[in-house]
């Protein structure tokens, strides 16, 4: 089962708050030293990798002089604004001296909502990747309206994962993994080695945050691995304070808890286009079109007849033929209004008709369900 970490290719590492800041003592810059090395060996070996970081909080309570975590809002909101600051610096920091250069991303839940937001969040987080650099992501605390404690970290790793179609998410926390009870209470629980992310049993033996600087606990990492599943990544939950626990995992070696999904990322995805999404328009395709997309190809501007609806770039849409039978159904790289200017052209057109190009194809074939 390891061989599913070994292989993986794309990665999101989360690192919570304990870790990050030593459990609340400041920023613990000789971990953030080492998962640079760790990253910098793993991108030379041809992975991406994108690194969830916790820490704002915990870093600018520090730099603020807070020894308890405030309860109101504003105060945490206005601790993270003063702690992200140090933290994407240290980040810089330690990352440039193994040659890695470093970009700040923060999110809310609302730009994952979105689909237009959804889809350029990551439109650059994978353009970040092609260009070598390691995204350092973090919610955007200083704008969520939510209790804080909605925005855990462990499900913004698992929503990037989903975002951007990585193979494996990498949870590393204060313990070994998930055991069979919370060990801060209970000296008899064992380490549980894997499972299936969706085995519901999990749930019950994860309990909640172990220290007053973390917010997430165990069952949001558990949640997490159901959540990244749903996309077909594999979820380790491991222990940061071991030697070279992100190298290890790559080798394959059992360290700590993995949970992994039991479809591959595509079908888990074909999946979900099937299961969940509402249509928001219609292509209507020529036979050519309806043979490429049957022969397992994407759609191409140059085979749409005719655009109904009016929709969202990122929204589903049916691939219909003139009689009205649906062919296929997937995720529209362009609006209605800009599908209608591109219909019937050869690609190489896109960027003079629309003043741009995104993507050459009208709907990727890994974006597509054919009936
Ligand atoms: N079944 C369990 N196995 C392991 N840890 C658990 C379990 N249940 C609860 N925990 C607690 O979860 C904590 C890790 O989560 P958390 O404190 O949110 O850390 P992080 O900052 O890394 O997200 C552990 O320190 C542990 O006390
Ligand atoms: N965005 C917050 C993250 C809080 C959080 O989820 O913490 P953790 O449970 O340690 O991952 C921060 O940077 O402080």
């Amino acid at each position: 089962m390891r061989e599913k970490i070994r292989t993986a290719r794309r990665l999101i590492v989360k690192v919570g708050s304990a870790l990050v800041t030593n459990n609340g003592a400041g920023l613990d810059h000789a971990a953030l030293d080492g998962w640079g090395r760790q990253i910098a060996q793993l991108r030379a070996g041809g992975r991406e990798v994108a690194l969830v970081s916790s820490g704002a909080v915990a870093a600018g309570m520090q730099r603020l002089g807070w020894t308890k975590r405030p309860r109101e809002m504003h105060k945490l909101q206005a601790a993270a604004a003063v702690g992200q600051m140090g933290l994407v610096e240290a980040y810089e920091k330690a990352f440039s001296r193994h040659g890695l250069q470093t970009a700040q991303i923060l999110l809310t839940h609302e730009d994952l909502a979105d689909r237009t937001r959804y889809l350029n969040a990551r439109s650059t987080l994978t353009t970040l990747l092609e260009l070598g650099v390691v995204p350092i992501i973090n919610e955007n605390d200083t704008v969520v309206t939510d209790e804080i404690k909605f925005g855990d970290n462990d499900t913004l790793g698992a929503l990037v994962a989903n975002l951007i179609e990585a193979d494996a998410l990498i949870i590393l926390t204060d313990q070994q993994g998930l055991y069979t009870a919370d060990p801060r209470t209970d000296p008899a629980a064992t380490l549980i080695a894997e499972g299936r992310a969706e085995d519901r049993q999990y749930e019950a033996m994860a309990g909640g945050a172990g220290s007053g600087i973390s917010k997430g606990g165990m069952i949001t990492k558990i949640r997490a691995a159901q959540r990244a599943a749903r996309s077909g990544a594999h979820t380790c939950i491991a222990g940061g304070r071991i030697p070279d626990p992100l190298l290890r995992l790559a080798a394959g070696e059992p360290v700590g808890t993995l949970l992994y999904a039991s479809s591959t990322p595509l079908q888990a995805r074909k999946q979900w286009l099937a299961d969940h999404l509402q249509l928001a328009g219609d292509l209507i395709i020529d036979d050519g079109a309806v043979a490429a997309l049957q022969n397992g190809r994407s759609l191409l501007p140059v085979g749409v007849i005719e655009v109904r609806g009016d929709f969202e770039r990122g929204a589903a849409v049916a691939c219909r033929t003139a009689a009205g039978e649906e062919v296929a159904r997937g995720l529209a790289n362009y609006s209605a209004t800009e599908c209608r200017r591109i219909a019937r052209r050869p690609t190489a057109e896109i960027e003079s008709l629309l003043g741009y190009i995104d993507e050459p194809e009208l709907i990727h074939r890994d974006n597509m369900m054919v009936r």
